[in-house]
């Protein structure tokens, strides 16, 4: 048996995760702490009465004690083979991104915050990013990391900061950038070329249904137009950059995104190049009319208003080629896909790698998450169960875009994985 011993301090009260012997974790408790774990007040809400559940798989036991004293954590744990890579995963100081993605609902935030929670206890300054829309980071660690900006998590033995990013925040910048410009910016270009009734018109049209074929000869108005109905995508790579720049983000040698689900995931990532080209044709166009007003400002001598929102363009662009070096680097970038063995998640993440490949992204690992565990005696529900996640397992080791990786399995957890201590207990099964 190995033993691993976290340093963590507990609350006034004992708890222990057992997992039965068909599994090969443990969790216990005992006195003789080492370290801090500050508990947020809603996971010590979780600790103040007792509590235990327990079936053939996983039994948690919270129990309250008298005592105040510091609570030490041992996981003991049986020898596992180095299945996940989780060393090569830690080693090093410099920056690594990890980005975890796949369908909706698969367990994408709760093995991303556990990577969070285990890069942190193995001592690296870790942030852990949402690019998610719609943000779950808050309810996984029972903590409120909302606003938009860095907040510290509770529990963890090294620095661990959230940062749920605000999809209409480039949105906004941009729409002020366009208003100091004195018009609408964009709306302006088009006016300026006589194609205002276009933008209107196109105004109306989807974002996707644009990107389908444009009516040739009108490339750069289309371009514009695009650039003009921005999505979340658009505000979610312009902040990822922001940040990636900025001074006070310098400090994290590990840094794990929380992705959108598959679709939104893979417009971001295909963006760098849709915009490279869309801005590249909307700054051609600028030029045409920077020297089209300058002469008519020879002739009239009238000042040419700046175009600060076109800067804005042009800013983005460049960001963009940055986003898409960095989803690009094989030394520094790894997306880690996630599954649960059905037929049509796997069917979905095998599409999802095609993609990140045509993309360049590099994918070395595959989790596929919420496996039944071993049992003696199954019900005929949980062998009827069985067998769907054994076949949806056999789809992977022969699919041609999955076979290929890194398979690391997880178990179905018959708890809710929420909070700190639970995110440490699954990550120490999945991040071996
Ligand atoms: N291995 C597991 N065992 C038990 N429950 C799990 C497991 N993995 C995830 N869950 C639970 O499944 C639910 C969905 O998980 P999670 O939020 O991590 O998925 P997601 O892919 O991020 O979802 P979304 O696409 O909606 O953001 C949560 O209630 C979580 O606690």
């Amino acid at each position: 048996m190995a033993t691993i011993t976290t340093t963590t301090t507990l609350p006034p009260a004992s708890y222990s995760l057992l997992t039965s012997s068909t599994s090969s974790h443990k969790l216990v408790t005992s006195r003789n702490s080492t370290a801090s774990l500050g508990f947020p007040s809603s996971a010590t809400k979780l600790y103040a009465k007792p509590l235990s559940i327990s079936t053939g798989f996983v039994a948690l036991t919270v129990r309250r004690k008298p005592r105040r004293n510091s609570l030490k954590v041992r996981a003991v744990a049986a020898p596992v083979e180095d299945v996940a890579g989780f060393d090569d995963m830690v080693s090093g100081t410099q920056r690594k991104y990890y980005m975890l993605g796949g369908k909706g609902g698969v367990g994408k935030t709760s093995c991303a915050a556990s990577l969070a929670v285990k890069f942190a206890n193995s001592g690296h300054p870790t942030l852990v990013v949402s690019t998610d829309p719609a943000h779950s980071l808050s309810d996984s660690f029972a903590q409120d990391l909302t606003g938009g900006a860095l907040v510290p998590v509770e529990g963890p033995d090294s620095p661990l900061f959230a940062l749920e990013l605000n999809p209409e925040l480039f949105r906004e910048e941009f729409r002020a950038a366009s208003q100091q410009s004195g018009g609408t910016g964009v709306k302006d270009f088009m006016d300026g070329m006589g194609l205002g009734m276009l933008a209107e018109q196109l105004g109306e049209l989807k974002l996707g249904e644009l990107l389908d074929s444009p009516p040739p000869g009108l490339d750069e108005a289309i371009a514009i137009a695009k650039v003009r109905f921005l999505t979340s995508e658009y505000d979610i790579s312009w902040q990822v950059m922001q940040f990636l720049e900025s001074p006070e983000y310098s400090m994290f040698t590990r840094i794990v995104f929380d992705t959108a689900p598959t679709g939104h995931t893979l417009r971001l990532l295909s963006l760098p190049d849709f915009l490279d080209a869309s801005i590249g044709k909307i700054l051609k166009l600028r030029q045409k009319i920077a020297s089209a007003t300058s002469a008519i400002k020879s002739v009239l001598g009238q000042e040419v208003p700046k175009l600060s929102a076109a800067d804005k363009l042009e800013q983005l662009r460049e960001r963009m080629v940055k986003v898409r070096e960095l989803f690009r680097d094989t030394d520094s970038t790894e997306f880690v896909i996630v599954t649960i063995p059905t037929v049509m998640a796997v069917s979905e993440s095998s599409r999802l790698r095609a993609s990140l490949e045509k993309e360049k992204v590099p994918v070395k690992r595959l989790i596929v998450n919420q496996l039944l565990p071993p049992s003696a005696s199954d019900c005929k529900f949980c062998a009827m169960k069985r067998k769907d996640q054994t076949r949806a397992l056999d789809i992977i080791r022969s699919d041609p875009e999955l076979s290929s990786l890194t398979l690391i399995q997880a178990p179905l957890v018959d708890m809710e994985i929420r909070g700190v201590p639970a995110l440490r207990f699954l990550g120490d099964i999945v991040w071996k």
